[in-house]
């Protein structure tokens, strides 16, 4: 596996090193003792998958706090998607930055989001599927969400929203927002 920072303190492009032969190919998603190397989650307790029908759906910007605040790792099955991670860490110097990721099924490109960031992504094609792994278990009570097109932040969707859900329409501006940590 291949481990590219990016510019947000913490997270990750992770690019799959495939091993290929006549059959196909092989790639590991997960290395616990590489993970460990650059001081990432080297626990999974819960793995989600996510179908979007339409493209230029959107979803998000989503993220859980304290005692439930979770690390992602995130991967495109089906199709691609534009993904985005917002900082929200309480004290980082790069609060409310954010930075994208195309994923797409054919590169099987993945992303490590850091515990404190909101995350969310727009559909680039119909049908995209989604893999999620997550460091700690879905907790309703303790889930939280920042606007997607909230001025502040600034985020440039490349498409028109085709879909879009009733509560991530309703999610508060970052100025209400606060910091996790
Ligand atoms: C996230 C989640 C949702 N659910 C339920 C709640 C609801 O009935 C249904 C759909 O949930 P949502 O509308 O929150 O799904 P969605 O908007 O796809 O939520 C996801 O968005 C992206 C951006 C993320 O980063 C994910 O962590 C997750 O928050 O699934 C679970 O049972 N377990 C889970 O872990």
């Amino acid at each position: 596996m291949k481990f590219t920072p990016l510019h947000l303190d913490g997270a990750y492009r992770i690019d799959l090193e495939r091993r290929s032969d006549s059959r196909g190919s092989f790639a590991r998603l997960f290395c616990r003792d590489e993970f460990r190397a650059f001081g990432l989650s080297e626990t999974w307790a819960q793995c989600n998958v996510s179908h979007s029908v339409q493209k230029g759906t959107l979803r998000g910007l989503h993220f859980q706090r304290p005692p439930k605040a979770d690390a992602k790792l995130v991967k495109c099955m089906a199709g691609a998607v534009f993904d985005v991670i917002v900082d929200l860490r309480k004290g980082s110097d790069t609060f409310g930055d954010w930075t994208s990721l195309t994923l797409t099924a054919d590169l099987g490109e993945m992303i490590y989001i850091p515990a404190g960031f909101a995350h969310g992504f727009q559909t680039l094609t119909d049908h995209a599927e989604l893999l999620y792994f997550h460091s700690d278990s879905y907790s309703p009570e303790n889930e939280g969400g920042v606007h997607y097109a909230d001025r502040h932040i600034g985020i440039a969707w490349p498409l028109a929203i085709s879909s879009l859900s009733e509560r991530d329409q309703a999610l508060p501006p970052i100025d209400k927002v606060e910091p996790i940590g």
